[in-house]
């Protein structure tokens, strides 16, 4: 191979070769330069090529112009520095950068192999001076960027270091500490210029927060064994002034590039406030807010315990479940306060009925429990129930007002009724339901037969829900009649339930059962008045002659404040006049002095519906509500009625009850009227109104206006 001498014109030019081989030399250099950088395998190929094509572009524009002037231009290089500045972006290193360009070198040669003779020794000299300078600019570029950005890292870290709330602790390889941040000092009580140079163990002396003895830091352990970072946070920092605060210690080894082992860094991060927040939260989700009794979650949490103690030492435990009879009529009649008042009273009270080893919780609205431990005999669980029953019924003066209340007990024992938390609540909250239902004021022992009848209870409020649902429910129809004249005045609209798998349940199974969940006797009690207008409206647009009808109404349905929209709602919607619907209350609604009652009562008559009192007879011996409330009608209840031929005492109730509704100016009348005995008796003795079989068994409408209306 001769190479052409100085000056001499060659057969072809370099700028041809750049600009004809340019693809060829790129997939040589490819394949070396995939290998040269780790992050360069996977790169797509226009990526790694990134701008040296514009370089050889550039020394293939410049070729010609260089090489014709006597001495040779100096080659631009922005393609090299814009090179060195995407690789640096790239991730790759300085010596990464350079081998490329080595690489390229060797492609170019490689390629220009067989015709390298023929290039004048100008344009050899051109190529690698550019080559050179490309490769300086390039690493000169790279390098004064990774100094600029290691300057401003720098800085952002000092500014971070500044300024993070966690302490930052760095030391030198023997452990002596040679940087605090602010943090740092702030939370060990060390000034840097008092740690510096001394050992880190001693600037950041730790205890174990369960025994409060020394323990090994995680700096000094990090130290010893140059292990992977290590954190712990179960530990109280000694601060220098002595004071203890609880912390978490993270400590990693700082390694040189060269693999130098140059000492830990350590972060402490005071912990006092986190933990304060969680103890209040811990507090918080325990408690009860308005008494601070312990609630339903601690009560578990301690039943748990005395349950594994009572356990292990053969002993007993008891619950005792306490309800609040009429404390819903407390917070509808004086107010939420009043109410609130009450409650932290109960718990007061409660407080002190028993031991301290005891625990009172509050676990609902008006719901209290007592976990009771060593209480010895059986017969002392009654006793205290007794007084605790007996200290709630003592007056409380509420907000200018004396107000007495009663409560329901339920009691389970432990082992006898459960052996778990769980089971021990549900069953004393069974034997409170049932001591409810046996009235005011009642005490009862968890008994096996309770528990199933709350499940049965259950399974027919979930049995009723569907029944609303899948359209189970129908009315049938009883006549009321005029004794004098036969006339049939009103129907008394009764519930029907005919259920697929059990058949027809009576509603004197059902209906208590419903009122014990109040938004599904509530969602009953609207269906059957609805119900009932829609029939009488349905009568009225057929032409039959005027009947009232009669819906009971439950005290559930009296409590709740829709009832009075509900009526008006409907009686609009049916265009129904209001006197032909009549509302049938149960002596002890009217009674129980529901809060507000009495106001709903009052706008219902004004709308000018009737009320009924239904079982008249069988409440309270107080009659004073007569007197105060707009009522239309008695009902004799016919536990009276039908024994009143063979029982003078019954006898002599109806009779009373007959001249007290004359001389109140209320219409009477008679319930359970099966003979004409009875109807005979009734007319002598001044009762113009009855019902009963002898008129006529509850029917479908349909057989009602057959029979009653046609
Ligand atoms: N032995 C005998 N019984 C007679 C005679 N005449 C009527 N009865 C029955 O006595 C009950 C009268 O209704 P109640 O006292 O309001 O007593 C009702 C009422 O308290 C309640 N109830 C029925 N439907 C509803 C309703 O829609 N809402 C509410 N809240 N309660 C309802 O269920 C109770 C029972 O209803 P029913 O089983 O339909 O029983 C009805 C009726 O079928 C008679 O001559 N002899």
């Amino acid at each position: 191979m001769t190479r052409a001498p100085s000056g001499e014109q060659s057969s072809f030019t370099l700028s041809e070769f750049f600009r004809r081989e340019a693809e060829s030399i790129f997939e040589v250099w490819e394949v070396d330069a995939r290998k040269a950088a780790d992050c360069a395998s996977r790169l797509p190929s226009r990526e790694l090529r990134n701008n040296l094509p514009e370089l050889l572009k550039t020394m293939a524009d410049h070729a010609d112009e260089a090489l014709s002037g006597q001495s040779i231009a100096k080659l631009s290089v922005n393609a090299a520095r814009n090179h060195a500045q995407l690789r640096w972006r790239r991730g790759y290193s300085l010596k990464e950068v350079a081998r490329e360009y080595g690489i390229l070198r060797s492609a170019i040669v490689q390629t220009l192999s067989d015709r390298i003779s023929e290039l004048s020794e100008k344009e050899l000299r051109f190529l690698f001076e550019s080559l050179d300078g490309a490769i300086v600019e390039s690493v000169g570029t790279y390098v004064a960027i990774s100094n600029q950005e290691r300057e401003s890292e720098q800085e952002r870290l000092q500014v971070t270091l500044r300024n993070i709330s966690d302490g930052v602790i760095c030391t030198d390889a023997d452990g002596l500490t040679h940087y605090l941040n602010p943090a740092a000092e702030r939370i060990t009580g060390w000034s840097g210029e008092d740690a510096i140079g001394k050992p880190v163990g001693e600037v950041v002396a730790v205890l174990d927060e369960a025994s409060g003895q020394p323990v090994e830091s995680m700096s000094e352990l990090t130290l010893r064994t140059r292990d992977q970072s290590a954190h712990r946070s179960d530990i109280l920092l000694e601060r220098k002034d002595g004071r203890q605060v609880p912390v978490e210690e993270a400590a990693a080894p700082l390694w040189d590039s060269g693999g130098e082992f140059l000492g830990v860094v350590v972060t402490i991060r005071d912990v006092s406030n986190v933990r304060a927040l969680t103890a209040q939260l811990g507090y918080l989700a325990t408690r009860d807010p308005l008494t601070g009794l312990p609630n339903r979650a601690l009560l578990k949490d301690r039943l748990m315990q005395e349950v594994a103690h009572a356990e292990r030492h053969g002993e007993r435990l008891a619950l005792m479940y306490l309800d609040l009879d009429l404390f819903k009529e407390v917070n509808d009649m004086l107010g939420h306060t009043a109410g609130d008042d009450l409650l932290v009273e109960v718990a007061e009270r409660l407080k002190n009925c028993v031991r301290r080893s005891d625990t009172v919780c509050r676990v609902g609205g008006d719901e209290f429990i007592l976990l009771l431990t060593e209480f010895g005999e059986m017969a002392s669980l009654n006793e205290l129930g007794s007084k605790v029953s007996d200290t709630l019924r003592e007056p409380f003066e509420l907000e200018g007002h004396t107000v007495e209340i009663s409560t329901s007990v339920g009691i389970s024992v432990f082992p006898d009724d459960g052996h778990d938390p769980d089971s021990l609540i549900r069953h004393a909250d069974t034997a409170m339901y049932q001591a409810k239902a046996l009235g005011r004021n009642n005490m009862q022992f968890f008994a096996p037969a309770m528990n199933r009848r709350a499940r049965e209870r259950r399974e027919l409020q979930r049995e009723l829900r569907k029944a609303l649902a899948e359209k189970q429910l129908s009315l049938h129809f009883q006549p009321q009649v005029e004794l004098a004249t036969g006339k049939v005045l009103a129907a008394e609209v009764l519930l029907r339930w005919r259920h697929p798998r059990l058949g027809s349940v009576s509603p004197n199974r059902f209906i208590p059962v419903a009122e014990e969940r109040r938004e599904l006797m509530i969602s009953i009690g609207d269906w059957v008045l609805e119900e009932s207008c829609r029939q009488a409206r349905a009568w009225l647009d057929a032409g039959y002659p005027p009947v009232r009808v009669s819906v009971n109404v439950s005290m559930v349905q009296l409590r709740g404040d829709s009832l009075v929209d509900h009526v008006a709602d409907v009686l609009d919607r049916f265009r129904l006049p209001p006197n032909q619907l009549q509302l049938e209350l149960t002596e002890s609604v009217l009674m129980s002095d529901v809060a507000g009652a009495a106001d709903r009562i009052r706008s219902l008559e004004k709308m000018g519906v009737r009320i009924s009192v239904d079982d008249f007879g069988t409440g309270y011996s107080s009659l004073s509500y007569l007197k105060d409330l707009p009522v239309d009608e008695l009902k004799i209840d016919q536990t009276f009625v039908h024994d009143l031929a063979s029982d003078p005492d019954k006898a002599a109730i109806v009779n009373a009850i007959i001249r007290m509704g004359q001389s109140l100016n209320l219409r009477v009348i008679a319930e359970g009227v099966e003979t004409s005995g009875l109807v005979d008796y009734l007319c002598a003795n001044g009762c113009e109104y009855a019902q009963g079989f002898y008129f006529g068994k509850p029917v479908t409408a349909k057989r009602f206006e057959g029979r009653f209306l046609s």
